[in-house]
């Protein structure tokens, strides 16, 4: 089994700057409210595949699940203690107004087909270019210091590019026989120091993706626990949360599951085949992968797997970052509001840029 070899915090971004350097693989990431910082690096260029998700190493897979998930071998894994030091304040930088009459459209029109009663929720998203001249290691440092409690990571591969995050969601983890999962969805922005004021929209959108994860997984596992919703933070937004866990039995195979979990309604909508539909068809682009997911598979000393999906989350190439973002469209959308929505969402990768 693979387990991480203890290095100096120093030591680890060196070896990913070499990494980097030599065009070569890696992921380096922190898990949510830790102070540890792991890197898995592949000695080679060859583009691996999970197939099966027997295969031990970090996986990263598309939004679609008929594309391929990429594997990185762990040829060299580390882990280094990091302790988050400065205390750092966001800062405001307004993304600029480009494509919110074709987003607002796109909005208006899934809100039809959504009163049609062909849909009940559907996730639409953009991306948004963007000019840069950080290094992806000064980024995922203020990562690390602004969303603490989020999967932030950048992974890289030569044949297909560089990807950096901070994401609130996780889609599962899998120890000793329990799974754990998350429904994550509605939005509102953190004013000062007030508790958030929900309304029955970012309920019910929330709502849905609970009742969807539910109804997935209580043919295939036992003894399933759900606890209440609760907002948390993630940067200076609100979003609804329901942990729910589960015990897994014998038969289970762990690409069935994930498989019947993603996409959710939280990055995709109901039902699941129509929303992919709509999204196929009209969002203008290909999420790639954002709104897929990533994270240790079958990994360290007791091969646990515990995987993010991949929001608030960019690719890079060169002096260009690419940032990705979206919301829930339900019945009771505000197209005004579901635009500012993915414009807060826009500011939280902004801040790292
Ligand atoms: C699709 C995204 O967020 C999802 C996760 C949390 C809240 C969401 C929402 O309020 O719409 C989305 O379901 C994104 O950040 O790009």
């Amino acid at each position: 089994m693979h387990s991480p070899k203890r290095i100096e915090l120093a030591e680890i971004f060196q070896k990913v700057e070499g990494q980097r350097a030599a065009n070569l693989p890696f992921a380096i990431y922190s898990f949510p409210n830790s102070q540890e910082i792991f890197t898995v690096f592949q000695n080679d260029d060859v583009e691996h595949y999970a197939l099966d998700f027997q295969e031990s190493g970090f996986l990263f897979a598309p939004f679609d699940s008929e594309q391929n998930s990429i594997l990185l071998k762990p040829d060299s894994f580390f882990v280094s203690e990091y302790i988050v030091q400065d205390q750092i304040f966001f800062k405001e930088i307004n993304p600029s107004n480009r494509g919110k009459e074709e987003h607002i459209n796109l909005i208006n029109k899934s809100i039809n087909e959504i009163k049609a009663g062909n849909l009940e929720k559907v996730v639409l998203s953009r991306m948004i270019n963007v000019e840069t001249n950080s290094s992806f290691l000064a980024m995922l440092k203020l990562a690390l210091q602004l969303y603490t409690n989020a999967f932030c990571y950048v992974w890289y591969h030569p044949k297909v590019g560089m990807w950096l995050g901070a994401s609130p969601e996780q889609l599962l983890s899998v120890n000793k026989g329990v799974l754990r999962t998350t429904s994550l969805a509605g939005t509102l922005p953190v004013v000062d120091d007030e508790k958030a004021q929900w309304t029955k929209k970012e309920l019910d959108e929330q709502q849905m993706v609970t009742t969807f994860l539910l109804e997935e997984l209580k043919e295939i596992l036992n003894d399933i626990e759900v606890s209440k919703v609760e907002s948390i933070k993630a940067g200076s937004l609100w979003h609804l949360k329901t942990n729910i866990t589960a015990t897994l039995t014998k038969k289970n195979d762990l690409k069935e599951l994930i498989y019947k979990m993603h996409p959710s309604p939280a990055v995709c909508g109901l039902p699941k085949k129509r929303a992919k539909k709509f999204i196929r068809a009209h969002e203008g682009y290909a999420r790639s992968f954002y709104t897929g997911f990533l994270g240790e598979l079958n990994l360290g000393q007791s091969a646990n797997t515990s995987l993010f999906v991949n929001l608030r989350c960019m690719s890079l190439n060169q002096n260009q970052a690419t940032i990705f973002v979206g919301g829930g469209i339900t019945k009771d959308s505000n197209p005004e509001n579901e635009w500012e929505e993915t414009e807060n969402k826009t500011r939280t990768m902004l801040s790292l840029l």
